[in-house]
């Protein structure tokens, strides 16, 4: 127990794109008693890659800077960012660097994939979800296509949350939520699709066994973190999942999430089947689903496009009649995977801080025109938006959000929701409870509510009218 513990201590891990970020939680009160932060780097240009190693290292950093409470955890579990193909060989050591969700060199695999199953219905009606570039099924296609070497040396394909799992533990364990983002688990038999690892050449005995909500992975066998042996591991999940489970999220309540990627999500009975590919039906970490639409271009994209204009992220100017399309990265939502960045109505009197308005205005609007999609019918209309990710610390984008949703708003104090729905994930291994009913118990979603704004309806409208007009362009 921790010196100033009440229950048991659990930690909870966030492998996301941009860091690693480590909670040592009281498992009882979900009191924060120890955290930690190590960055990752992620190869510029066209391709979106990491070394694994260099996760596991941040891993270990991140727990060495929690001190002694790390040394005293009683169960842990990692989440990571999702899609991320690492492929591994006979001896379990990455024969590449991790292909990360935002590389998007995958397109033509992906629309081949689409085309070979029957079209987008029969890819939503079987797996859930259409396979975008981001699905490590196209870029394990693209890997056997560009480089067969690779492939062919690849023993092991992992997801960046199980290859650490599989770290700590010695075992090859996912579970249902991030096995979800492959493109070969099929949310209609809850199953790896075997007709769908023949289409792309992987054996399932490459993949690891999916663990059941509430079962452990294993326990802590590593023996270079600073980590008790044998502490109990969960199988941990992806970090869209693991916010849900850390907000302890209910049907019908909306999330969005700033961050490398921006997300929009929301937990529902019902199992996904979207054939316009715009929300992914991924299963949550619990045995419900969690419908979801993301975008490549959030907070990086508007960071890059503050520091190209020379002023601070916070220093955005109302009025003018700008549009920004901020689609650094080609996007995925809408899916133009070859688009990059489109600026449109600039006037003699246009100020920089109406065109760094104007990109976050394009991030948000991109994501809140999936929202209607990806929440039930009967959730209630005026139900606020959880606001959660690193741009959720930011008033720019908490302001956009409000004027161009017209919902409420409500920001949950704490910040690090994917690692402590990890640690809700642990908790509730430890302690044989469901994790969202620990985040409950913990508190996790409390935090400030701001009032409904009028939506700004002019702004959406040139957004909208911008994107249709410049389609050509914007399709590469
Ligand atoms: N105070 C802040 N205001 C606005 N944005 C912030 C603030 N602090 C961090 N961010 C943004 O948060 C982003 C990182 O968010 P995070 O959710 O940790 O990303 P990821 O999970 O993709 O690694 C950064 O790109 C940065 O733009
Ligand atoms: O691809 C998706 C969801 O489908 C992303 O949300 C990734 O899971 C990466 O998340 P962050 O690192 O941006 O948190």
């Amino acid at each position: 127990m921790g010196a100033q513990s009440a229950g048991p201590l659990v930690a909870g891990v966030d492998s996301s794109t941009q860091s690693t970020k480590t909670l040592v939680v009281d498992a009882e009160t979900g009191v924060v008693v120890a955290r930690g932060h190590a960055p990752h780097t992620v190869s510029g240009g066209e391709r979106k890659e990491s070394d694994p190693g260099q996760w596991w290292r941040a891993l270990g950093e991140a727990l060495r800077q929690c001190g002694d409470a790390a040394r005293q955890v009683s169960a842990l579990s990692v989440a990571g960012q999702q899609h991320g193909l690492v492929a591994l060989d006979a001896a379990g050591e990455p024969v590449r660097p991790a292909i990360l969700w935002n590389d998007v060199r995958s397109a033509p695999q992906s629309e081949r994939l689409i085309g070979e199953l029957g079209g987008a219905k029969a890819w939503a009606d079987r797996v859930g979800s259409v396979p975008g570039p981001s699905f490590t099924v196209a870029k394990w296609a693209w890997l056997r296509a560009n480089e067969p070497d690779a492939a062919a040396a690849t023993a092991a394909v992992r997801l960046p949350h199980d290859y650490l799992t599989q770290r700590l533990t010695g075992q090859g364990v996912t579970d249902r939520g991030d096995a979800s983002g492959t493109g070969w688990w099929a949310s209609a038999t809850e199953a790896y699709d075997t007709g769908i690892l023949d289409l792309v050449g992987l054996s399932p005995d490459a993949l690891p066994r999916v663990a059941a909500p509430g079962e452990a992975a294993g326990t802590v066998h590593a023996r270079d973190l600073p980590l008790p042996h044998g502490a109990l591991v969960a199988a941990g999940t992806g970090d869209n999942m693991a916010a849900a489970l850390g907000l302890g999220l209910r049907p019908g309540q909306p999330v969005l999430s700033l961050g490398t990627s921006g997300t929009v999500y929301a937990v529902s009975a019902h199992r996904p089947a979207d054939p316009t590919g715009t929300v992914a039906g991924f299963a949550d970490a619990r045995g419900d689903w969690l419908p979801l639409a993301c975008t490549l271009n959030c907070t990086l994209a508007v960071d890059r496009i503050a520091a190209l204009l020379g002023r601070d992220r916070e220093a955005v100017e109302p009025g003018g009649g700008a549009v920004l399309l901020p689609f650094l990265d080609g996007e995925r939502t809408p899916n133009l995977p070859a688009a990059s960045g489109l600026l449109h109505g600039l006037r003699h009197d246009t100020t920089a801080g109406q065109v760094l308005q104007a990109a976050y205005d394009g991030a948000v609007f991109a994501l809140l025109r999936a929202l209607d999609q990806v929440i039930d019918e009967e959730a209630a209309p005026d139900a606020p938006l959880l606001l959660i990710g690193g741009g959720a610390k930011g008033v720019a984008w908490r302001e956009t959000v409000r004027r161009l949703s017209g919902r409420p708003v409500l920001v949950p104090q704490a910040q690090e929701l994917v690692a402590l729905g990890a640690a809700a994930q642990a908790a509730g291994l430890l302690l044989g409870e469901e994790p969202a009913a620990v985040a409950r118990r913990w508190g996790t979603a409390r935090g400030a509510s701001y009032e409904a704004r009028e939506r700004d309806e002019a702004v959406l409208e040139r957004l909208a009218g911008t994107l249709t007009a410049g389609e050509g362009l914007l399709r590469g």
